[in-house]
């Protein structure tokens, strides 16, 4: 951690880490149990799905198209809304929880990263500074300039950064912006779909070794990707969804020796 001065390294640990919320570092931070999404038309899009989600480790999220895993990711903050009873943070049913509140504890990233132009009511001018402050100030707390280069430092970014526009900004860059943005609210856990597959292997490996940092604080990661190289080098624990179904989890070590025929064949085909 030699970029992440003390202050910011506060700010993330003051959140991540609680010594008193009844865990450790073995238990899950987040469970799902039975979850299942049935489309209108009758067709599941998940299929009693559960999955234990381990505490302070990256967990990627492979397999197949059209199998779940946006739809896995989204019920996780409830951008898709699960049915109660099925997904629990820190062992609270995360559908009892204020919807904001969660997804300031469990952030979320996205392919392709979209900056905000105008911040309403707080800024017209929408550079990287401003969208970094929004989530905090939308909960009524302003963060100074030099948390923000602080956060800007830890996504990889230099200070010039600060007073740009989106329109100046590469995808990667603006990947790392929309990092930092997330990081700003002090999440606990870390949703990312794809978030480097628009990305050229530079800015691929900077966003990796930012996981990784993450992840060495106490971060909970759950990362959907194509790559299973990148699963590889930076997962922890793989979870593969077929159809809707989960048919393996395992250490990313072991992917190899995944038995389920469907699983087998999208390794063989993806090495
Ligand atoms: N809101 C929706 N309405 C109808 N069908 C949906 C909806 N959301 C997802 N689907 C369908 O559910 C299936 C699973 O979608 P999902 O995006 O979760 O899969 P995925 O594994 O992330 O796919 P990919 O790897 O292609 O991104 C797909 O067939 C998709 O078309």
């Amino acid at each position: 951690m030699e970029n992440f001065e003390d202050g910011a390294r506060e700010h993330l640990l003051s959140v991540n880490v609680n010594e008193n919320d009844g865990f450790n570092g073995s238990e899950s931070k987040i469970q799902v149990k039975n979850l299942t999404r049935c489309l209108d038309k009758g067709a599941s899009i998940l299929k009693n799905v559960s999955l234990e989600i381990p505490r302070g480790k990256i967990m990627g999220i492979i397999g197949p198209s059209g199998g779940g895993k946006s739809t896995l990711l989204r019920a996780l903050n409830r951008l898709w809304e699960p049915p109660s009873g099925t997904v629990f943070l820190d062992g609270k049913d995360i559908t009892g929880v204020d919807v904001l509140e969660l997804r300031r504890k469990v952030g979320m990233l996205f392919q392709l990263p979209v900056l905000f132009e105008e911040l309403k009511p707080f800024s017209k001018t929408g550079t990287v500074a401003d969208n970094i402050r929004y989530g905090p100030l939308l909960k009524g707390k302003k963060i100074s300039d030099e948390q923000v280069y602080k956060l800007l430092t830890f996504a990889d970014l230099d200070s010039s950064f600060f007073n740009k526009h989106g329109n100046e900004l590469s995808v990667g860059q603006a990947q790392r912006v929309a990092l930092a943005r997330t990081l700003a609210n002090e999440p606990e856990v870390l949703l990312l779909d794809e978030p480097t597959s628009a990305l050229d292997p530079i800015s691929t490996q900077n966003i990796e070794d930012v996981l990784v940092k993450l992840k060495s604080k106490g971060m909970t990661i759950v990362m959907v990707s194509h790559s299973i190289k990148q699963i590889k080098r930076i997962a922890d624990v793989v979870c593969l969804l077929v159809g809707g179904e989960i048919v393996e989890v395992l250490s990313s070590e072991k992917l190899s020796e995944a038995k389920h025929p469907m699983a087998r064949r999208f390794l063989d085909l993806s090495s």
